[in-house]
């Protein structure tokens, strides 16, 4: 019988729908979303939040089974579309991090330090890097000679560390984030670059949609671009609070990191010319963000592609029939693990409510019950987590069924998910407006584009400008309720995690 190792493997929890202290914990309805994310957290075994250093958090196996799927979908789609993965030391000496620091006033207030090697001071200050620009062009330079050697775009999936002020959050905002995806491009020209950063922004949205997580994405102003780069686009996506989350950032740094770090390469004509460079990153949000847009009452509700466990199947046992039951139920799930499929038994004596209960809040994709009554008619129920309905299937080409069934459920959750977010952005024409829309979405705004009306209009709505979005929107464009004068362009505005 098909063990369930999850349950048994000692995780510091003997099963979904405990807490951490062990008492059966009930599920906030997902309408009290800041409660519910917190709760689905601990005894949904994603992430335990008692380590003893604030804003660090330890995976549990199960949550670790999530992320380890959502890599390897990040992984494959950087490894084919040109990039290589590396590997860069975490500790980056004081001398080459204030370089940065110095010339674009980087991320020196949120670095953690190390002084001391043992008890002996350390000649020079090693900063945790925070992220990698600094670790990483000085080798550039070293690396690359001439054109020849361009384009250069690596990756690599570190932690790093930012000594967050603002209030931490397991997956949101952790002062140790523990999966960072960072990638590195070296380019001839400010052309390749752009070209580079259109494709980073096409391969993150590949990402979300096989994480069936829809994004906005938009042109960060000025003030909220990267720190040393040209211009940021980025990835949003709406949470059930109506508040966005960044979950992915594009820079285009131009030449400013290369002048800094004086990486520059020979062109065609023999001459000595800087590097354009851009630096693109992905973090835990991702999987936040996944968690947060599909779950539900019951709990996780995963895409198939991430699932630790797509198919749970449930034998309906009564003496009589046990052996028959049994026998068809290992059938399947050894049809299933040969298909490739992460199937589970559950042929534990808990009532079949509760297992449904512990399934459900483990977001299983499929739940595949067998009967007597089944058996008679050679089917089964199959029972779809993000739909609930029973449905009835033969037991032959089951395999077959399962496979289309997840396909379905994944483009599923992406539409779903679409209509959602959609319905959470409302066009505003004044900023009265705006205040009503930010407590729930986002809001669309015409702008004149100067900094002084966008720090007024944050100011007066109490939200953030996300930026303009990066596709042509048919929102007419009307006038900039800062100013009066004619917009030139339209900007989300939203309330920010
Ligand atoms: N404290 C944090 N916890 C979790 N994720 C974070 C945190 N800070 C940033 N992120 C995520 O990491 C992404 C990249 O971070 S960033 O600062 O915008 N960009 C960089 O660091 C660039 N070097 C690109 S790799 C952000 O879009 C955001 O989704
Ligand atoms: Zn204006």
């Amino acid at each position: 019988m098909a063990e369930n190792k999850t349950e048994n493997k000692k995780t510091g929890k003997n099963d979904a729908g405990k807490n951490d202290s062990g008492k059966e914990a009930v599920l906030p309805p997902k309408s009290d979303f800041s409660e519910w994310f917190n709760s689905i957290i601990d005894i949904g075994q994603i992430m335990d939040v008692r380590y003893p250093v604030k804003g660090l958090y330890v995976w549990y196996p199960f949550g670790f089974g999530i992320r380890k799927r959502v890599y390897n979908i990040i992984r494959d789609i950087m490894d084919n579309s040109g990039h290589d993965e590396t590997l860069f030391p975490l500790l980056i000496p004081e001398t080459e991090f204030m370089k940065e620091a110095d010339h674009i006033k980087g991320f020196e207030d949120e670095v953690f330090w190390v002084t001391h090697g043992g008890v002996t001071p350390l000649d020079v200050r090693l900063a945790l890097r925070p992220t990698s620009e600094t670790a990483i062009y000085p080798m550039y330079k070293l690396w690359v000679r001439s054109h020849a050697d361009l384009p250069l775009k690596l990756y690599q999936v570190v932690n790093t560390f930012r000594h967050e002020t603002k209030h931490t959050r397991p997956l949101i905002r952790l002062r140790e984030i523990t999966s960072f995806k960072e990638a590195h491009t070296v380019h001839a020209t400010w052309e390749d670059a752009k070209n580079q950063v259109d494709e980073a922004v096409g391969l993150y949205t590949d990402i979300y949609k096989k994480l069936s997580v829809p994004v906005l994405i938009s042109k960060r102003p000025d003030w909220d671009k990267f720190p040393g780069g040209d211009y940021t686009i980025a990835l949003d996506t709406i949470m059930p609070d109506g508040k966005t989350l960044q979950i992915g950032t594009v820079h285009h740094l131009g030449t400013n990191f290369a002048k800094t770090y004086d990486i520059m390469y020979e062109n065609a004509e023999g001459e000595q010319e800087y590097v354009n460079q851009t630096c693109y990153g992905i973090s835990e949000r991702s999987i936040a963000a996944l968690i947060s847009v599909h779950g539900d009452d019951k709990g996780l509700v995963l895409p198939p592609a991430v699932a630790p466990t797509q198919v749970v199947v449930i034998p309906v046992l009564f003496k009589d029939t046990t052996e028959a039951v049994m026998n068809a139920c290992n059938k399947v799930v050894s049809d299933l693990k040969n298909a490739g499929f992460r199937v589970e038994m559950d042929a534990s004596d808990a009532r079949p409510g509760a297992k449904y209960y512990k399934w459900e809040l483990k977001g299983s994709c499929l739940r595949i019950e067998i009967g007597p009554r089944d058996l008679e008619k050679n089917s089964a129920v199959l029972v779809r987590r993000d739909k609930g309905e029973k449905q009835f299937a033969s037991l032959d080409g089951i395999v077959e069924t399962v496979d289309a069934e997840l396909k379905q459920m994944a483009e599923d959750l992406y539409t779903a998910a679409e209509e959602k977010m959609n319905a959470m952005i409302a066009p505003c024409e004044t900023t009265e407006e705006v205040v009503a829309q930010i407590g729930k979405g986002v809001a669309t705004l015409p702008w004149c584009g100067c900094e002084e009306c966008g720090m007024k209009i944050e100011e007066e709505t109490n939200g953030s400008i996300l930026g303009t979005p990066n596709v042509e929107t048919e929102i007419k464009k009307g006038k900039c309720p800062a100013c009066g004068k004619e917009a030139d362009q339209i900007v989300y505005i939203a309330k920010m995690y």
